[in-house]
């Protein structure tokens, strides 16, 4: 018998073209990035992030009650200090009890025992100089203090009722910093530690800067986040985060990075990998479909597919509303 080169009788009907996907994209594996403002009454929409708004305390719970009916498991939260006296050299706002993130979480554990929590760690969006550590006179970052600050910001979230801790600094040594603190503050077996451990310096955070208000006044982030062609550097920023303690790794930005996703998901394959869509990727897709360039669904979902063809498990998205509604369809 004649054996057939005929790919196509494998893959002719929607249902066998559903049955390739190795993974199949699950509202469970959405992590929605929420802006949480100190400004109370805000709600404010974002206008380089598209359907994206900066939130309030007294606005925040119908938005996120009609989000958890539409099956939300998981919120990513974003402090955004608008009073600008609230920024210092060491970032330190960041854990204030009366700050937004904090605030947020009880709000939200209150309402919502079941949603998880992760808080982004970072000093970013606190200090004055708008990097993410702490720095020498020179602007150089000075290390051993910034992943102690970190770290105590991530023991003070935790202890807000924080379910999950994800350090975006990218400054060496965090993860290890972060872990013994939460041991040492005996709440390491119940704080998911979610280490960005590959995070590149690019040009695809601008619409966040916008909306967190947290771009670097001085200077970029090259020096701590790794640049853009360094695939060997990722592969040893991996392994040195699953060494300090990591339970998750993040990979971020995304879609010009599936290579190293792949690479997590071989060298850290023990463990949850998380894509983060990150926000000039969602603009960008944004901006095309409005050009009439694609579809916009039909992007998000391709786009999306990829995260979970290169190993992701986990994807922080700002199109979660949206796939709440598609994955419900
Ligand atoms: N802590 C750094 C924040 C960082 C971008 C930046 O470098 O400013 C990301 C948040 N973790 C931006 C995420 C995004 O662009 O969506
Ligand atoms: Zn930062």
């Amino acid at each position: 018998t004649q054996i057939s080169s005929i790919l196509a009788g494998g893959y002719a009907n929607p249902l066998t073209r559903e049955w390739q996907h190795e993974r199949q994209l699950t509202k469970n594996m959405f992590i929605y990035p929420l802006f949480i403002s100190d400004n109370d009454e805000d709600e404010f929409l974002i206008e380089s992030l598209p359907g994206q708004k900066r939130w309030g305390l007294n606005k925040l719970l119908p938005f996120v009650s009609d989000l958890v009916s539409k099956g939300l498991r998981s919120v990513i939260l974003f402090g955004v200090p608008l009073n600008p006296n609230a920024k210092d050299e060491v970032g330190s706002s960041a854990d204030d009890p009366e700050g937004p993130v904090i605030r947020a979480t009880k709000l939200l554990k209150q309402h919502f025992p079941e949603l998880y929590i992760l808080a982004d760690v970072c000093l970013c969006e606190y200090t004055s100089h708008g990097h993410c550590g702490v720095l020498y006179e020179d602007g150089t970052i000075k290390r051993k203090e910034s992943v102690k600050r970190i770290a105590a910001v991530a023991v003070n979230y935790a202890k807000a009722g924080v379910d999950c801790v994800a350090p975006s600094d990218m400054i060496d040594g965090r993860v290890r910093e972060i872990k013994s603190a939460l041991i040492d503050a005996d709440l390491a077996h119940k704080t998911f530690v979610f280490a960005y451990s590959a995070k590149f310096a690019g040009n695809l955070y601008g619409p966040f800067r916008d909306a967190a208000c947290s771009a670097p006044g001085k200077g970029d982030r090259r020096a701590y986040q790794l640049p853009s062609g360094g695939r060997g550097l990722a592969r040893r920023a991996l392994r040195r985060d699953i060494n300090e303690g990591t339970d998750g790794i993040i990979v971020k930005p995304s879609t010009f990075y599936l290579d190293v996703m792949a690479d997590a998901a071989e060298i850290c394959k023990d463990y949850p990998i998380c894509a983060y869509h990150v926000s000039g990727e969602y603009a960008m897709l944004h901006a095309a479909a409005e050009k009439g360039v694609c579809d916009l669904k039909t992007i998000a979902f391709e786009s999306h597919h990829g995260f979970l063809r290169a190993g992701a498990r986990l994807i922080i998205s700002y199109f979660t509303p949206d796939f709440l509604e598609w994955l419900s369809e």
